[in-house]
């Protein structure tokens, strides 16, 4: 796999080599062109200092919380794994779907107008790769040291050494010499002397429209924070990488060149086979990829705001803090960010990521902060907690390794807990004079979301008491361990809906003004859906939410399709059953053809966590290609058909084998003639019928190459006019696709139309298995696993669920609302009021708790705190 990586790394990374699934690493530097854009860059600091080892982050990931997937610029993505194993996952696997049933003529021209569009955009569960793929960065310097200079590079040793690296590629592309070998010739070119620091802040895009000698004094941090007035460094940011990106030449000039896809040229667009385009067997990519022109369409990225940036820059300086910010501030963006920054400066095993509940765990790649900490359910006095931690050896090694505490959600942490960690931690960590025994806190949330939930306490006398629960910014451990709380002010969710944001604002203050409540009042109209695509209703309850769900399914009529998840993982059953229970992919999912659903993973940036969908029907993987095929190919013999239909079946096939993405392009003749076993299946009915005939006439009859694959070889067209000639390829191919499905084995999956945000465009895509884990960090063991195809039904979601996702479409009924900031939480899911309807709104729903109105008063925004700093 190649991946380019996001742009602000590229901004603070300065230097990236990774691995790639192909099995060696990359070295990506840019080109001359691209670093004069990119004159901030301290390219060479990463190799200068030899006495410091190159930090290994995890960051092939595939789960769904990776924040490169949110960042976008990640243009080519891998296939591979064995998707052996999961085939039989669908019990309801020979259920025929009605249209087979019907001619082949027919059946074809469904599926052709179910397919417009279409693509596969995911391949096989075992997509997922062994966490032990690893990238290799510099550590983020400009952080680290704040007061650094900023870099100037030479252009010829620049120029050197992208042909040192280049050579070292070309060498490892043929799978000579090792990555050692590059990076030892790169380090050996950059340690010239290369440093000029004054010009390049000068010219530097980032700090334009700044007093640079004020930035010059601090580079890392003033330069962020602009003044009013004066340009964003984020617009700056967004004008330089579109820069970047307009340019047709290559960004990187390290890709191996194989694996580099060229759109076919316009004139033959049409004739030939673009025999790699749009479909990828075997991979969830951004159809094409780095060098095509889609793929800067493709592109967005997220690029952090100053004020997450400052927070960022707090958390990268070791503080122990609080930020957080209304519905939709980027708090889990911003967090995701962080935790990987982290990770990278202290290693594995040392960030513990954990949430209050095991779905806002899930939403950062965490675990619950009661499995964290290894006490159970908590429940007990601190004396009993320790000694639980002490009993488990993994447990107490935890505690001790652990250098960062990270807590999300943590407006559903009971304060007596956080106290008792505070306790747990300054005894294990033998510091009990210093807050969580010296451990780096982080904590963010919203209080005026949802609240702890009151839990029973066990009196020493074991009798239960009923307590009210405490908020974690009442406990003693809040006040000793927190240094810094901010609060962030932009709001990304609702952009462009300025109204909607401030109603919502008020709301989360529990204020309904006049205004704000007719407006709401007018918001119950039904939503338009152009699209068939009906809101999300949210529900206070999961029960209302089944209900709601099951009902619709019935209502839908026709067969339904049952997919089981396969999960796995070394905990005990219960243990596991636990956890699985907080996965959004169900357990059993049920569906039909036209069912509303949902996608839970992220897949690209048309296609993420809570896009909505419609079931359009269920097909194998095999028609499903052929059939993609034959519709961006239409005027392609059926031999050429059928030939790049092999080569996808032998690419993919490749692919799982060796765990390594093969692209159609590399797949040449002789490896088809090599891999008759991959085919055989699908086309030995050509040997067979006789409606063939023709197609085997024009076969050359080489030993173990099915049939169809010399396209060279000439139609027998004789006395055929070029009309009939169209009529007869396109009834043969209709013949064909028949054949093939008959003959197809693999799984039928759902084929799901996925509908833009706005309604008005939409993507067809065949959703497969795929697979999410969770890991204990140190020991790599999975501990719990789940492979499952990455959808659920959308017609209602608790509003519980909702906490943390952006619903284009969204149906509120606030007359069972019966918790504080439920009603706001379920209203700040929808992204504009066009895509909201509120049911039942009631002023007294609107509720708030005092304590946290008080709390909120005390903290500061990060311009707040930019003023005390100047
Ligand atoms: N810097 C940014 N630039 C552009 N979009 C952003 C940025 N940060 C966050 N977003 C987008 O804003 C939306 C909300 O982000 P996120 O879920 O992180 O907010 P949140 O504060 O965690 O919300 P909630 O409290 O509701 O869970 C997402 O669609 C995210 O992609």
């Amino acid at each position: 796999m190649i991946r380019i990586l996001k742009y602000r790394q590229i901004l603070h990374r300065k230097v990236f080599v990774r691995t790639m699934s192909t099995g060696y690493q990359a070295l990506l530097i840019p080109s001359k062109e691209k670093l004069d854009l990119l004159q901030n860059v301290d390219l060479f600091s990463s190799f200068q200092d030899s006495s410091q080892e190159p930090i290994y982050v995890d960051t092939d990931s595939d789960d769904p919380f990776d924040p490169a997937d949110l960042v976008g610029l990640e243009t080519l993505r891998s296939s591979g794994g064995s998707f052996e194993g999961q085939k039989r996952m669908n019990s309801a696997a020979s259920m025929p779907l009605n249209w087979l049933h019907s001619s082949p003529r027919q059946a074809t021209s469904r599926r052709s107008s179910q397919l417009k569009g279409a693509q596969i955009v995911k391949r096989s569960p075992q997509h997922h790769r062994t966490p032990t793929k690893r990238r290799l960065v510099s550590p983020p310097s400009i952080y680290s040291t704040p007061q650094a200079e900023i870099s100037d590079y030479e252009s010829d040793l620049v120029e050197k050494l992208v042909d040192v690296t280049s050579a070292a590629m070309n060498q490892l592309n043929q799978g000579i010499g090792e990555v050692s070998a590059l990076l030892n010739a790169v380090k050996s070119e950059a340690d010239a002397p290369i440093l000029k620091s004054e010009s390049a802040l000068d010219r530097a895009p980032m700090l334009e429209g700044l007093d640079t000698s004020k930035a010059k004094k601090s580079v890392s941090f003033n330069a962020m924070a602009t003044q009013p007035g004066e340009s964003s460094v984020d617009s700056k940011d967004v004008d330089t990488f579109k820069e970047l990106n307009s340019n047709k030449r290559p960004w990187f000039m390290l890709l191996p060149k194989e694996r580099t896809i060229k759109p076919p040229p316009a004139q033959n667009r049409q004739k030939s086979a673009p025999l790699n385009a749009t479909i990828q067997l075997a991979t969830q990519a951004v159809p094409n990829s780095l060098l095509s022109e889609s793929a800067e369409k493709l592109v967005k990225p997220i690029l952090l705001s100053q004020e997450q940036e400052y927070v960022r820059h707090l958390a990268l300086q070791g503080k122990s803090m609080f930020f957080t910010g209304s519905a939709g501030t980027g708090k889990s963006v911003l967090l995701r960010q962080i935790i990987k920054d982290l990770k990278a400066l202290h290693g594995p095993g040392t960030v513990a990521v954990t949430a209050s509940t095991g779905l806002a765990a899930y939403h950062i790649g965490g675990i619950t902060v009661h499995s964290f900490a290894g006490i159970g359910l908590g429940k007990g006095d601190l004396p009993a907690l320790i000694k639980l931690v002490r009993r488990n050896r993994k447990v107490f090694r935890r505690w001790k390794d652990t250098k960062v505490l990270i807590i999300d959600e943590i407006s559903m942490i009971d304060g007596r807990l956080f106290d008792n960690l505070d306790g747990i931690a300054r005894e294990i960590r033998r510091k009990k004079n210093t807050p969580f025994g010296g451990i780096q806190v982080i904590v963010c949330g919203d209080f005026y979301q949802l609240p702890p939930v009151s839990k029973a306490q066990i009196n020493p006398d074991g009798t239960e008491l009923k307590e009210q629960s405490r908020f974690t910014f009442e406990s003693e451990a809040w006040k000793n361990a927190l240094t810094s709380s901010i609060i962030l002010k932009q709001v990304f969710r609702q952009q462009g809906d300025q109204t909607f944001i401030d109603m919502l604002n008020d709301l989360r203050h529990g204020r309904v003004s006049e205004e704000a409540e007719s407006e709401f009042r007018r918001l119950s109209r039904p939503l338009v859906c152009p699209d068939g695509i009906v809101p999300t209703e949210l529900y206070s309850t999961r029960y209302e939410v089944e209900n709601a769900n099951n009902l619709k399914l019935v209502r839908l009529g026709g067969s339904t399709r049952v997919y089981e998840a396969k999960d796995g993982g070394s905990l005990p059953p219960a243990v596991k059953n636990a956890w699985l229970s907080n996965f959004l992919a169900p357990k059993k999912i049920f569906l039909k053809e036209n069912a509303q659903v949902m996608c839970i993973k992220n897949f690209d940036d048309t296609l993420v966590n809570g896009s909505l969908g419609r079931v359009k029907g269920f097909i194998d993987r095999d028609t499903y290609l052929c059939q993609k095929i034959m519709d961006e190919n239409p005027s392609m013999s059926l031999e050429e058909t059928t030939k790049l239909f092999a080569k996808h079946r032998v690419a993919y096939s490749l692919s799982q084998k060796t765990n390594h993405d093969v692209l159609i392009d590399e797949i040449t003749d002789d490896m088809l003639k090599a891999a008759p076993e991959q085919l055989d299946s699908v086309f030995n009915f050509l040997h067979e019928d006789k409606d063939f005939s023709q197609l085997l006439q024009n076969i050359d009859s080489n030993e173990g190459l099915p049939t169809g694959f010399d396209s060279s070889a000439p139609i027998e067209v004789n006395d055929v006019t070029d009309d009939e000639l169209i009529r007869q390829n396109k009834r043969r191919k209709l013949d064909f696709i028949s054949k093939v499905e008959e003959m197809a084995k693999g799984e039928k999956y759902p084929l799901v139309e996925f509908s833009s945000p706005d309604g008005l465009s939409s993507r067809t895509v065949l959703i497969e298995p795929e697979r999410w884990d969770i890991t204990d960090e140190a020991t790599e063991e999975v501990l719990v696993s789940r492979v499952q195809l990455p959808l659920m039904l959308a017609w209602a979601m608790s509003i519980h669920k909702s906490q943390g996702q952006t619903l284009p479409k969204v149906k509120v009924d606030l007359s069972r609302i019966f918790e504080n900031g439920h009603a706001y939480v379920a209203l700040s899911r929808a992204v504009a009021r066009e895509g909201l309807q509120v049911v039942n709104f009631k002023t007294e729903k609107v509720t708030t708790h005092g304590a946290v109105e008080k709390f909120y008063e005390s903290l500061s925004t990060t311009e707040d705190l930019a003023k005390d700093h100047t």
